[in-house]
């Protein structure tokens, strides 16, 4: 089965893919370099998998590849195992789900987690499965939080030292992130760390510590249901054994309703640690370190994009996060201390800048305004904000380069008028206090994949797509960078420059994440293609834009033709 040992060393070894983000630090680079700038133009189709039935949607999913067997998630919670050979389904498993379920961004799923004999998936009711990895029998089942209170999961999960790591979802229905580590083999919870100041963490059953200090960030009760899901999962630094999550947008939207008035501290009012980046051991779920992208946050910044150690070319350890306010931060490894923040896409209107402590310099008059300021005290303000609410950059994953020592960043470029209005909490509704409409803001373009230069912030090169780019990005060392585009392009560029070296239809669009990995001595690529995700649903005039988009599922594998393979 599969060990630590295979986790740690994912990136290295090339026979397989056992962890989200190809290596738990998620770089998403690959040493292979069997295909390269010479022969990707020859890459065609070795085989397709249709996920079948009426549920094709929005499928994220990151193949995992072990012991002769792909394994993906499908959309609606469902886990589906493939000879990775012939692609025939060996076995596939659905959570079938309850009514009710809240998901606030399409029925989605990014991927699984393999470990020993088992493989982990979380699904949209908030539970979080085991299955045996060659016949898909259910191990074990647990519930990570409730559904009814608007809770839902979309991650992969993380595994590191036997726990399983799970976050969860639901800042749009006023739910508190947390994130929470169970004994792969029992399923048992070993620890819990909410991720909103004034909640109790717990370890093994009894109390732990609680999270930061009561209502010094926040004004009130606000706390209680004060958002910060942890939706995108983590990653694992393992130089520094720590954990990182991300902890999505405070809850309401509003941020007239979460201000903690004069500030008699630096922080007050900040509403730690939503929007904030958390550096967490992983044997006990205590807090080491936090970075807040966005204090009292107004915009759905939510601050959960991935967090990528990586190494600079000078030596020095870093992480690296493109977060949804539109800049690229540089953090130090060690203690998660600012480094630097430049901004990756063109007309950020909320702040000026970053200032050398890592805080926003913001710009008070672009927060949407105080509804109990306006005359009706139903309607604040309305601003035209920049980037919109789906952010500079959503959920989907960037990729480094150790060839180029860049980062490949998928971003969109786009605004909102976006206004704040009363609300109150109610359980299982949505809690977000505020309308918005979503505009580009180009004629030619929203999506843009940027090579960025993480030690200076410098855009090496752009590549302009018309629809926002929704999907994940992969680099080798073979000089080439993957991704696709909502129109149903799977494209490999070349690193330096950007050109695009290689593409195939696959038919719908590409919200997913592709893997590489080698077999017999061939080099195969993975994508799966199916339209879907938060664009179509929440993107105004944008999804307008999109809305000829054919739905899909279908899962496609690539590799050079045998003797194109050895004659190069
Ligand atoms: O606050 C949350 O709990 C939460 C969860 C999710 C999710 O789990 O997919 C998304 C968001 N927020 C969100 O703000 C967002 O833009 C988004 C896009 C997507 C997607 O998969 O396309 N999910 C989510
Ligand atoms: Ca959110």
């Amino acid at each position: 089965g599969v060990t630590e040992d295979d986790l740690k060393n994912d990136q290295t070894i090339t026979n397989q893919v056992v962890t989200n983000g190809m290596g738990r630090h998620l770089q998403r680079y690959s040493p292979l370099d069997i295909l390269n700038k010479d022969n990707v133009k020859n890459l065609v189709p070795a085989w397709a998998f249709s996920l079948g039935g009426e549920k094709q949607r929005g499928q994220e999913t990151q193949p995992l590849v072990y012991d002769g067997v792909m394994y993906i998630t499908g959309s609606y919670s469902r886990l589906y195992a493939i000879d990775v050979k012939t692609g025939e389904e060996l076995w596939q498993y659905d959570a079938r789900l309850p009514e009710g379920i809240l998901p606030c961004c399409d029925v989605i799923n990014r991927g699984a987690a393999l470990y020993g004999d088992n493989i982990y998936f979380g699904t949209l009711d908030a539970r979080i499965v085991a299955l045996n990895r060659k016949t898909g029998d259910v191990v074990w089942n647990k519930k990570i939080a409730d559904y009814k209170a608007g809770y839902s999961y979309t991650a992969a999960p993380l595994i590191v030292n036997g726990l399983v790591i799970t976050g969860n979802s639901g800042g749009e229905f006023g739910i508190v992130g947390e994130v929470q580590a169970r004994d792969a083999e029992t399923g048992e919870l070993v620890w819990t760390r909410p991720v909103i100041e004034g909640h109790m963490g717990t370890y093994k059953g009894e109390e732990s510590t609680m999270t930061g200090t009561l209502n010094a960030t926040w004004p009130g009760d606000m706390w209680k249901t004060g958002g910060g899901a942890t939706w995108l999962g983590g990653s694992y630094d393992v130089e520094t054994d720590t954990l990182v999550f991300g902890a999505g947008n405070p809850a309401p939207w509003n941020s007239h309703l979460r201000n903690a008035g004069t500030p008699t501290e630096g922080n007050a009012g900040d509403n730690l640690y939503a929007a904030s980046r958390l550096g967490i051991d992983p044997e006990n779920g205590e807090i080491k370190w936090h970075f807040q992208t966005t204090p009292r946050e107004g915009w759905d910044y939510d601050g959960v994009n991935e967090v990528v150690a990586y190494t600079d070319r000078e030596g020095n350890k870093r992480f690296a996060t493109a977060d949804r306010n539109g800049f690229f931060y540089v953090l130090n490894r060690e203690d998660g201390a600012f480094v630097s923040a430049t901004p990756f896409v063109k007309d950020i209107s909320w702040a000026e800048g970053i200032d050398e402590n890592g805080r926003p310099i913001f710009v008070e008059e672009n927060r949407p305004g105080n509804p109990a300021d306006a005359a009706d005290g139903k309607k604040g303000e309305v601003i035209f904000a920049s980037p919109s609410f789906l952010g500079g950059k959503n959920w989907m994953p960037m990729a480094f380069s150790q060839r180029t020592g860049n980062f490949y960043v998928p971003s969109n470029e786009w605004g909102m008028d976006i206004w704040n209005e009363p609300i109150t909490y109610k359980k299982g509704a949505a809690y977000l206090g505020a309308g918005f409409t979503i505009k580009p803001n180009y004629e030619d373009h929203i999506g843009s994949l940027k090579a960025i230069d993480p030690d200076t912030g410098e855009i090496k090169w752009e590549y302009k797509n018309d629809a926002p780019l929704w999907g994940g990005v992969m680099t080798t060392a073979g000089g080439l960078v993957f991704t696709g585009t909502p129109e149903g392009k799977f494209i490999a560029f070349d690193d330096e420059t950007g050109e695009v070296l290689w593409s195939f239809q696959t038919g719908s669009g590409i919200v997913g994440q592709p893997i590489t990995w080698e077999m017999d001595g061939e080099q195969y690529i993975s994508i799966i293609s199916g339209w879907g995700g938060a664009v179509p649903l929440w993107g105004g005039e944008v999804a307008k834009k999109v809305n000829y988009l054919n739905q899909g599922g279908t899962l496609w594998t690539f590799k050079l033709p045998k003797q194109l393979a050895s004659a190069d």
